[in-house]
Parts: structure tokens; sequence; C-alpha cells
């Protein structure tokens, strides 16, 4: 895997334009990572990205989508799980075990919508290679061919849009095990850099945009060095080639220190990502993107702290790409679907103070974790969302607020009063963060 020519002396600021104000406005998208792995669906819970160190990580790896990876390494559990469970069968078994019986696109796109996403990223290539499309050059080794023997990337694009939400795709081109096998296992990140493989996927993503127009282009890894240049199947022309297709398409920033719309941190991995002006978290609803049957609760992000998640990274200037990992037979699992029902009914009242909503400016208030307090901002409107019950004051400039109309968005009375120093509320006992709203003083009629 030795480095391809990279033609550095690529310019690739012409390719530099405003971000697309759909993305930072939605502020919520739901990541699926559905694939072979979903069979044997099965990963240590070992902890969040960024926490684990990685000699620990690459043994014991959480991400259950990367079950045909941690099997090769000796002293793995999960090799011990997979000869005990499947003996010595080969990981593209479970490309024709994976039957999707009970996939229902327009049912997932209802309950995406209910959760209060805005955009859905789907996987069409993780890094075990399978394709959920009829990718050119994969042969029958994808899912229109064998398994469900159906394009679920179209079936899922459909249903997306039909229900109103952005359809955006995911591709593996930095790591690609079937074209590759695993170079050396305890280097998990050695990608393929020649210029064929590079070939290989710019066809793929280029395939993807003319097939499917997705609004997100989402990279993983790394693009392959060889392709970052200006030539036919050249990175730079690919670029090119979605925003001439894709008027509002966003690119995320896996793709090498070439061209992006916004940054991305994973978990608690480059979060020094946040600090862009368009960014984007990613993570699990549990500790893993493909599903994993042995996580439980304690490994799961349950609605309150979905909701606290996200109100965080809105609050910092940031959108959460929230992943569920279906089961091989398409079900959203049941500790998942709880998850996304009950952000989407806090959405349903308090969805204003998340929606098109960006960080408040410091100078007016700031948050605070005792009592849990996040402000997010509209042009008029200051939102404190408040994580505690009864009389509560928050830190607020309240000359750059006006208290006298606040009110929760979901339209429950709240008393406000200005205290030194800040604005002391009487909050109701709520099953989730509290939403007050201020008028932005100056942009509003006079103070009452
Ligand atoms: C930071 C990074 O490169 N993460 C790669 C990671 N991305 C996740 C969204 C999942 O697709 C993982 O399986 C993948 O290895």
């Amino acid at each position: 895997c030795e480095a391809g020519p990279v033609d550095d002396a690529v310019d690739w600021t012409d390719l530099t334009r405003p971000t697309p104000a759909w993305f930072p406005a939605a502020r919520l998208g739901i990541f699926v990572h559905w694939g072979a792995y979903s069979v044997p669906a099965w990963a240590e819970p070992t902890g969040e990205l960024g926490t684990i160190d990685e000699a620990t990580w690459v043994r014991h790896n959480p991400y259950a989508e990367w079950y045909w990876h941690t099997i090769q390494l000796p002293g793995a559990p999960a090799r011990e799980h997979h000869r005990t469970v499947w003996g010595d069968r080969p990981y593209d078994d479970f490309l024709d075990l994976w039957k999707a019986e009970s996939f229902d696109a327009a049912a997932w796109a209802r309950l995406f919508r209910q959760a209060g996403a805005r955009y859905v990223v789907l996987v069409t290539k993780h890094h075990d290679g399978i394709a959920l499309w009829d990718a050119p050059g994969t042969g029958t080794r994808n899912t229109v061919h064998r398994g469900p023997q159906r394009d679920l990337v179209a079936e899922l694009a459909a249903a997306v849009r039909a229900e109103g939400l952005r359809f955006g795709t995911y591709y593996s081109g930095g790591l690609d095990w079937s074209v590759t096998g695993f170079l050396d296992p305890e280097q998990p990140l050695l990608r393929p850099n020649d210029a064929a493989y590079a070939a290989y996927a710019a066809v793929h993503v280029r395939d993807l945009v003319d097939r499917y127009a997705p609004d997100v282009l989402w990279n993983d890894i790394e693009w392959p060095d060889a392709g970052k240049h200006r030539g036919r199947l050249g990175l730079h022309e690919l670029f090119r080639h979605y925003y001439d297709a894709v008027a509002e398409g966003v690119v995320n920033d896996r793709w090498g220190e070439t061209h992006w719309d916004y940054r991305t941190s994973e978990y608690q991995h480059a979060r020094e990502n946040e600090s862009a002006a368009v960014w984007e978290n990613n993570r699990g609803i549990g500790l893993s993107f493909g599903y994993n049957q042995v996580e439980g609760p304690e490994h799961s992000l349950d609605a309150h702290a979905a909701v606290r998640h996200l109100v965080d990274v809105v609050s910092r200037g940031g959108n959460l790409l929230l992943d569920v990992g279906p089961t091989a037979a398409g079900e959203i699992p049941e500790l998942q679907r709880r998850t996304l029902e009950g952000l989407g009914a806090w959405l349903a009242a308090n969805g204003g103070a998340v929606h098109g909503a960006a960080p408040l400016s410091p100078a007016v208030a700031t948050a605070s974790d005792e009592p849990w307090v996040r402000w997010t901002a509209t042009p008029t409107t200051a939102y404190a969302v408040v994580d505690a019950a009864g009389d509560v004051t928050v830190r607020a400039d309240h000359d750059a607020v006006d208290w006298a109309a606040s009110r929760t968005p979901a339209g429950t009375a709240v008393e406000a009063q200005p205290v030194d120093g800040g604005l002391a509320l009487r909050l109701p006992p709520a099953d989730g963060p509290a939403v007050v709203g201020f008028p932005l003083a100056g942009t509003v009629g006079p103070r009452a």
C-alpha cells in the first residue's frame, strides 16, 4: 500500500463556497449502519472512541461493523465468539444470511422524521467492501445480487425523500478489506492508496452521485492518496461533478487535506474540530454503529441523554448525526427506537430551540452544569434549555433579553424575575429539559 502520487499542487480552494444553509439549520441527522456485519451483530461494549487506548481498541473493538477485522486478531474475544457460534464460516456467508425480510423503508423514514431528524445518511459501502447498491466492479458482492437482493440505497433514498427529509450517502473510501485484505490487522488504519483502488472508489462515488444525487457525501477515514488529483477520476473532478449535480450538496472532512464543507467529530474523537463554523458530531445510540446484540441500556443514550447531547451540540454550533444499527432482518432495535421516539416527542414540543437555532452570543449568557443550562438562539429569541425543576437561576445579561415575555415553546407559562446577575425561573417538573424562550431585547416589541 505505497502512498500514490499525491498531487499536492492541486488548488482545492476553487471548490470553496458558503455552506448551503439547510445543513446547519437541520441540526439532527440519522446515520444508518446496516450490513453483513448486522448478522453476527457482536462486539464488546468497550467504551467511546476517543476514550480508549488504541491497543485496547483494536482487540476489543466496540464497533460491531468492524467484526470481520476484529475476528482476525489472535486473542480477541470476538475471534473466540466467532469460533464458538459460527465455527470457521467465512465472513461473506453473512452477506447471504442477510435477508432484510422485515425491511420497510417507509416505516424507517417515518420513524426518522418523527424523531425530529432533517436528514438521513446511509452507509452504502462500509470497510468490508459490500455495496448496498449494484456498484460497478463489485460483481455479485452487493445486496442486489446476494442476501437481500434489493437496491437498499434506492429504497431508502425514495422513502426518506417522500417524508421530506434529505438523503446522504456514506462511503468508506479509506478502507476496503475486500480489496486489500487486512494488511496488518495490528495497524487497522493502513489504507489502500494505489491508483487502481482510487479509480475503483471514484467510480463508486460518481455512480452514487449520478444515481441518487445524495444531499451529503460522507466519506470515511480518508480518500486514497493516488486519487487526490485533478484528473478525470480525481477527487477534484469528483467534487466538481457532485456540486454541478447537487447544488446544495455538502461533503464532510474525511477526504484528506483536500476540501470539505464541514468538520466532523466522532464520540469523543477529534473534538477539536468542534470549533469550526460548521461541524457535525456523529455517534451511535450505544457504543457501536452496527447493531450489537450485546449492548444494553447501560451502554446506550436514553431519550433524556440524547436530548442533552443534541442540545449541547447545537448550543456549540454543531449538528448531531445519531446512528441507528438495524438488525439483519431490517428492524430498528427496541432500545434504539425508544430513544428516537423520546427524542422526537421532546423536539415536537421544544424543537424551536434546536431546528434552525445557533449558539447564543456568550456576551448574553453561557452554559452551566449546575444547574444544567445550555443556550441557543434564533435571530429574535434566546432559548435557555434547563435540565432542572423548581426554582432555578439562569445567568443572563437581562438587558439583552426581554424577560417579560418568557415562555416555553411548549406554551407552559414560566415565572421569570430578574435577580442579581441573572433571571430567577420557577420551572414545572418535566420529564426532560425545560426550554424557556426569551425575546432578544431590541429585536422585538418594547419591554413589557
Ligand atoms: C474517526 C474515524 O475515522 N472513524 C471511522 C469510523 N466511522 C464511523 C462512523 C463508523 O463507520 C466506523 O466503523 C468507522 O471505522
